[in-house]
């Protein structure tokens, strides 16, 4: 499939004009990525208008994470808008660079959409904040050493994390707090000392995804809401070593709350 990023604007209207002939669509207004332990998330958004392989879709490739959906989905909400969903991301520690990556937000954008949904899975750095958790995302901290940017856009990221839709989510379930992500570049789990240098620096949360999806929604002129979920805590946080089954487990059990915040969200 196509994967020439050296235009990635093309690209990204390569892979709408492909949905909206192929889903029968001519816009989506929300984009959703739904990351580790969200799969069920797109169960209760709305009508499933038609489902594409990301594999068949320009410049997306499928996932390299085995249980990991791998389709975008074209859903009619109740009030009738239009929510593209991605069960799958290209992570940055596949070695195919940041283009990939950012994608997904960049296609997202190109059918028109002016809201994008990132979720993911993650490692707590809260004790308090036991696998299963949702956080709301605030702010992030970019620790891959890389950006989705080419040239001088000097883009201000001072709203990155729209604010209003922060609120919008603690005013559906009062329970989620705000935190902060750090994206590592993966693909191995922090050290216990890298986990202790995050919290130094101010994040809350670790992870191998998102930031740099941030990077390119802001660039688009999205309004951006990210949602994790914590699925295990981070390396040195307990004394017990990361448990992939534990990941999985804690995923499994979230997933029906998910389902109904990223509906609520999506259709209020
Ligand atoms: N970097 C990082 N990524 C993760 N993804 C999941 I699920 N858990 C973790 C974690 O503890 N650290």
């Amino acid at each position: 499939m196509h994967h020439d990023f050296s235009d990635p604007t093309a690209t990204a209207e390569l892979a709408a004009r492909a949905i909206r002939e192929r889903l029968g669509i001519d816009r989506a207004d929300i984009g959703l990525v739904l990351g580790s332990g969200w799969s069920a998330g797109a169960d209760h958004l709305g009508e499933i208008i038609g489902s594409l392989p990301l594999a068949e879709i320009p410049g997306f490739s499928a996932p390299v994470v085995t249980g990991h959906g791998g389709d975008l989905l074209a859903i009619r909400v109740s009030t009738g808008r239009i929510a593209v969903v991605l069960t799958g991301r290209t992570h940055l520690y596949e070695g195919r660079g940041v283009e990939p990556v950012v994608h997904g937000v960049r296609t997202v954008a190109a059918l028109g959409a002016g809201t994008m949904v990132l979720t993911n899975g993650c490692g707590g750095l809260n004790p308090s904040w036991e696998p299963g958790t949702v956080v709301a995302i605030r702010d992030h901290i970019n620790l891959t050493g890389t950006t989705p940017l080419r040239g001088a856009t000097f883009i201000d990221m001072t709203t990155t994390w729209m604010p209003e839709l922060v609120q919008k989510v603690q005013q559906i379930d009062t329970s989620i707090p705000t935190g902060v992500y750090a994206q590592f570049h993966g693909p191995s789990y922090e050290t216990p000392a890298e986990v202790r240098m995050a919290g130094i620096i101010g994040a809350d949360l670790v992870g191998m995804s998102t930031a740099l999806e941030a990077i390119a929604a802001r660039e688009a002129g999205l309004d951006l809401l990210g949602l994790s979920l914590v699925t295990n805590l981070a390396a040195g946080v307990s004394p017990e070593p990361l448990d992939h089954a534990e990941v999985v487990a804690a995923g499994r059990a979230a997933a029906p709350r998910l389902a109904t915040l990223l509906s609520r969200i999506v259709v209020e």
